[in-house]
Order: structure tokens, then sequence, then C-alpha cells
């Protein structure tokens, strides 16, 4: 039997004894996707720092049937806020996606043909093949999500993270980010997405947890997202 991509029973999340998310069950199969929805400060960020193991976690945690903090490398693939990126480290775009080979390479390893191709195809996949050579700097903010995306597509990852992927996106853009995470899910992929956009949800997740500081609920993204539900996160004001 395949584990789940995600697994949470009883989790509790937080920084140092700051205690950020109470109360987390669920699980993810793969293949399908996860929104994360919830208002300013619900706990979005922490969940998915909870899952990358950069945050204190108690309770039981797995994912891809690995302990939290035990996960080999490479396997989860994670693209943060545009706005927690450096961008000025002067590498190019190129560079960024091969980042993704070094849980297979070693950081030592030398680049062979078949890793330039692969690195080649994946950009193509991201419709940035012609922007290889350019600093990722330079990027706008959607295509620098892309190059991300691409960096966790190339090391092969079986379950990607996107904090708020779609904030500031135009509509081609938007579009072009949901046919890649559409095709990923074929794949198999899991992938989870903490976003503001409920529409988005609707159109690409499978499944929904509604946060504010603990679980709202959690289920099948038309039995979460109804008006009773999101009454219980944002308060009236957000609803209707
Ligand atoms: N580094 C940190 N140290 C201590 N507390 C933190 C830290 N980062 C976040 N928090 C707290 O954890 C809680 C959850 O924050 P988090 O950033 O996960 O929310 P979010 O749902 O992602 O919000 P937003 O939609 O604004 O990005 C908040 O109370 C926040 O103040």
């Amino acid at each position: 039997m395949t584990d789940p991509a995600l697994r949470f029973q009883d989790v509790d999340l937080s920084y140092g004894r700051t205690p950020a998310l109470s109360g987390i069950n669920l699980s993810l199969d793969p293949g399908q996707a996860l929104a994360l929805i919830g208002p300013n400060g619900a706990g979005k960020t922490t969940l998915l720092r909870g899952i990358l193991g950069t945050v204190r976690v108690s309770g039981d945690l797995r994912i891809l049937g690995h302990p939290v903090g035990h996960v080999p490398p490479g396997l989860i693939g994670s693209v943060p806020q545009s706005a927690d990126l450096d961008l000025s480290f002067p590498v190019t775009v190129r560079h960024v996606v091969e980042m993704g080979l070094y849980a297979e390479l070693g950081w030592f390893g030398r680049l062979k043909g078949e890793h330039r191709r692969r690195v080649r195809e994946v950009l193509e996949r991201v419709d940035l093949a012609d922007r290889a050579q350019d600093r990722f700097g330079e990027l706008s903010g959607g295509q620098r999500q892309r190059v991300l995306l691409a960096r966790s597509i190339v090391a092969n990852a079986k379950l990607i993270l996107l904090d708020e992927p779609f904030n500031g996106l135009d509509g081609p853009n938007r579009s072009a980010l949901l046919s890649i995470v559409r095709s990923l899910k074929e794949e198999g992929v899991a992938v989870v997405v903490s976003t503001h956009d409920m529409v988005l949800a609707e159109e690409v997740c499978e499944q929904t947890l509604l946060l504010a500081g603990r679980q709202v609920a959690f289920g099948p993204t038309e039995e979460v997202l109804v008006d009773d539900v999101i009454r219980q996160a944002y308060g009236s004001a957000h609803v209707g």
C-alpha cells in the first residue's frame, strides 16, 4: 500500500515555546492537492514550515511515510513566498534549477549530459527555456516562482509546497502555474498550496484545511468551503 503524502495526527506546531497552531489532523494522498486557507496569521506558512521541519512539531507527523525531520533530501520541494527571496544573489535561472540536483549529486558532484538535458526539459515545461542564462533576480515574481517550481521538479520531488504562489500573478502566469500543478498531480506528486484565493482552491485542490490558529476544518474542498464553515475562521465579514 502506498504511504499517504502527508499524515498529521494530533500535531501542534510552535516557535520555541510559543504555540502557533494546534490540533492538526489530516491526510493527503499522492496525486492530490491540499489548499491551506485562513486569515492573515492563521498559521498557513507555519504549517508548511512544520512539514519542512523548521518549526517545533509535537504529535505524529509523517511525510511520504517518513517521520518529520527524516525525509530523504529532494523528496519535498518548497517554493517560498516571493517576498522571502534574496534577489541580490548573483545566480542564473539555470543555476537555480540545477540546485535541485544537489540531493542526487552531492554539492561537489559534476553535472553530466543527462542532468543538463533534464534541466533544459524542465525549463521548457515551465516555459522559461529562453531565460536560462538570465539572472534570477531580473525575472518577474511569477517567473521566479516557476523557476523554483522547476528546481523541485528536476529533483523529482514527490511533495511540493507552494506558499501563496498566486499572489500578484496576472492571468497568463496564473493559468501557466495552474496547468503545471495539474500535470504534477497527474504524475502522482502531492501539492500543498497556501492561498487566500478560494476560487483557486476549488479549481485545483481536492482537499482543504481551514485554519485560524487551530484546525477549523479539513476535508473535501466542496465540503469545507461553505459559508457556515468559512465563518468559523473568518467571522461573518468575509462571507457572502
Ligand atoms: N518566526 C516566528 N516566530 C514567532 N512567531 C511567529 C513566527 N512566524 C510566524 N509567527 C506567528 O505564528 C502565527 C501564524 O503565522 P503564519 O505566518 O504561519 O500565518 P499565515 O496564515 O501564513 O499568515 P499570512 O496569510 O499573513 O501569511 C502568527 O501568530 C505569527 O505571528
